[in-house]
């Protein structure tokens, strides 16, 4: 089978993670990057700054929107008027937070096109192929493009399907947004090690080394968080000192319910 075509709308921070996990895998699809800003010096990868610069030739069989909402419509209608009929081949594979199917198709509606859309939500752990996304297909895209789709993403991390569309607000929520949550708690670990004497140097290398070596320990063995935790926990110990703070209904499980009611808030308004 011959390497699909992408064109990546949007190479900023996650569209980059993305490009970076398709350019490492055995077989990279051939690649259109349509960014304002991008340079790249990979020679598998057409640069063009503007939509009437795709190179005639192409025909992308997926679209993926990486820009921020408020230019979508802008930049479908652009690729609409340069792709014309080529459009109608294509998909839309949105990973845009909030933005609905529905109002993607209608733009290409708008300009006189018919386009199938997914929506995803990766995450940036992507660089490093350890992302996690979730993946919603409309029920006009075939399975072929589903599976394009699956594959494209399963080269930066894993891949969770979900059959609602709004399921893609929790996911947004939780493991979109999520590896700020993990950098924040590093960020804080840290300065509470500073607190208590250490070096900065040291108390970063320890709250780095935390997180990473637990971390792994949630990827690479079957137990449940839950074990972890108490395995950790000695009887009358530190541990137990410090999540019987942490886990003061109004401390942790409140604050971590309100974080993520609240980024599902604003994905909704996100959708318009
Ligand atoms: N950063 C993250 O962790 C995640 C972001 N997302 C979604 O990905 C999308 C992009 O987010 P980021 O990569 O963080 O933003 P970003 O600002 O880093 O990237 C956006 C890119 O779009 C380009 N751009 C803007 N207007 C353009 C236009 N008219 N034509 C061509 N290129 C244009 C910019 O030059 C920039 O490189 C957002 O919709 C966000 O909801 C989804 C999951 C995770
Ligand atoms: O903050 C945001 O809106 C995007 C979506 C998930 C992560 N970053």
């Amino acid at each position: 089978m011959p390497a699909p075509s992408i064109l990546l709308a949007g190479c900023g921070k996650l569209g980059s993670a993305l490009l970076g996990g398709w350019l490492a895998s055995p077989n990279p699809p051939r690649l259109v990057v349509l960014d304002r800003h991008k340079t790249c010096d990979n020679d598998n990868v057409t640069v063009i700054r503007t939509a009437d610069s795709v190179p005639d030739d192409f025909t992308p069989d997926i679209i993926v929107l990486a820009i921020k909402p408020a230019v979508a419509e802008d930049v479908i209608a652009s690729l609409a008027e340069t792709l014309g009929a080529r459009l109608d081949k294509a998909a839309f594979l949105s990973v845009m937070a909030g933005r609905t199917c529905a109002s993607l198709s209608a733009a290409a509606k708008k300009s006189g096109h018919s386009c199938p859309t997914l929506r995803a939500m990766p995450n940036t752990p992507s660089t490093l192929g350890a992302g996690v996304s979730g993946l919603y297909a409309s029920p006009e895209a075939t399975e072929q493009q589903t599976q394009l789709c699956h594959d494209l993403l399963s080269a930066v991390g894993d891949v969770v399907e979900v059959t609602e569309e709004k399921d893609l607000l929790g996911v947004t929520a939780l493991s979109g947004s999520g590896p700020a949550y993990v950098f924040l708690l590093a960020e804080l670990l840290e300065k509470a090690g500073q607190a208590q004497g250490l070096s900065p140097e040291n108390a970063r290398q320890l709250a780095r080394g935390t997180i990473y070596g637990a971390g792994r320990m949630l990827h690479e063995l079957p137990d449940d968080a839950e074990k972890l935790r108490k395995a950790v926990t000695s009887p009358n110990g530190t541990t137990a000192a410090a999540l019987a703070e942490l886990m003061k209904e109004e401390a942790w499980p409140t604050a971590i319910e309100k974080a993520i009611n609240a980024a599902v808030k604003r994905a909704d308004e996100l959708a318009g």
